[in-house]
């Protein structure tokens, strides 16, 4: 699915949070969102979700405004997983992966095997099959995480839009997640912090107070220059010699 931000923004009271952003997303790439704390990463996934209300500028999804489109359509196509994941306590991982398939249901189409399936499949995908039946409010943060990303596969979207998803999670389920994740054949914008997990993505777009300064290849836009000056650190380049890919390490200036 095509995803096309035109001039999008958001603004709460005289403060604009987001301004002025712009960018296509091609079918099947895997665009990140990267940029410091309260640059507005948050908010501008929310925007292309059509989550928040009285936003400017148009999102367009496979060229049709997000805005001419149902909940249920964008629902349809749109699966997000935000920072912070408001859950009943009381629901279980499956029921929680389960909603993921509403959707899809009506009094005509109600949940039956083949959303069984599907379901399945999303607690398998995430390692959480062996817990369906634990209650969410006894999860840890990685867990959780792990059951909220299952619901957005269970959702079968056609673009996954991700908030730093791999915030709780311990290396290994890290590495697995931007695995799974790279290879879903779907779309997928995904915000991250941790800059060497960013340079796997296709393309980056910078954030730095509320506005795109930067978007292009990972390996363009994380040059000395701008990390310097939107992250404020010193970054020194490596080369790993079993692949020859690019690792930063980082430095706080004047370290
Ligand atoms: N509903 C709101 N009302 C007021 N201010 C808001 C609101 N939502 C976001 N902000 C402010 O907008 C700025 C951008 O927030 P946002 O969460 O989008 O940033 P972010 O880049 O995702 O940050 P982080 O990396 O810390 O998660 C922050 O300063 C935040 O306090």
């Amino acid at each position: 699915m095509k995803l096309e931000a035109r001039s999008v923004g958001w603004a709460t009271g005289a403060r604009r949070i987001v301004q002025d952003v712009s960018f296509e997303v091609t079918p099947g790439e895997t665009f990140g969102l990267i940029g410091p704390n309260g640059s507005g990463k948050s908010t501008l996934l929310r925007l292309l979700a059509g989550l928040l209300a009285r936003p400017s500028g148009a999102v367009l999804l496979d060229g049709e405004p997000l805005t001419s489109l149902s909940r249920r359509d964008i629902a349809q196509n749109i699966a997000v997983v935000e920072q912070i994941a408001e859950t009943s306590e009381a629901l279980s991982v499956r029921d929680v992966v389960e909603l993921g398939r509403t959707p899809w249901l009506s009094a005509l189409r109600p949940f039956g095997a083949q959303d069984r399936v599907i379901v399945n499949d999303a607690l398998e995908a995430v390692g959480m099959a062996h817990m369906t039946q634990h209650r969410w409010a006894t999860l840890s943060g990685g867990e959780r995480q792990r059951v909220q990303i299952a619901r957005a596969l269970a959702q079968r979207p056609r673009l996954l839009m991700l908030d730093e998803p791999t915030n709780h999670l311990d290396i290994h389920h890290q590495l697995s997640l931007l695995r799974l994740v790279g290879n879903l054949p779907v779309t997928v914008i995904i915000a991250l912090h941790d800059l060497n997990q960013a340079m796997g993505c296709d393309r980056l777009a910078v954030m730095d107070e509320g506005r795109m300064v930067a978007c292009g290849p990972p390996g363009e836009v994380l040059d000395a220059a701008r990390l310097a000056s939107i992250f404020r650190v010193k970054a020194t380049r490596l080369r790993d010699p079993a692949d020859n890919a690019t690792i930063f390490r980082f430095q706080c200036p004047g370290e």
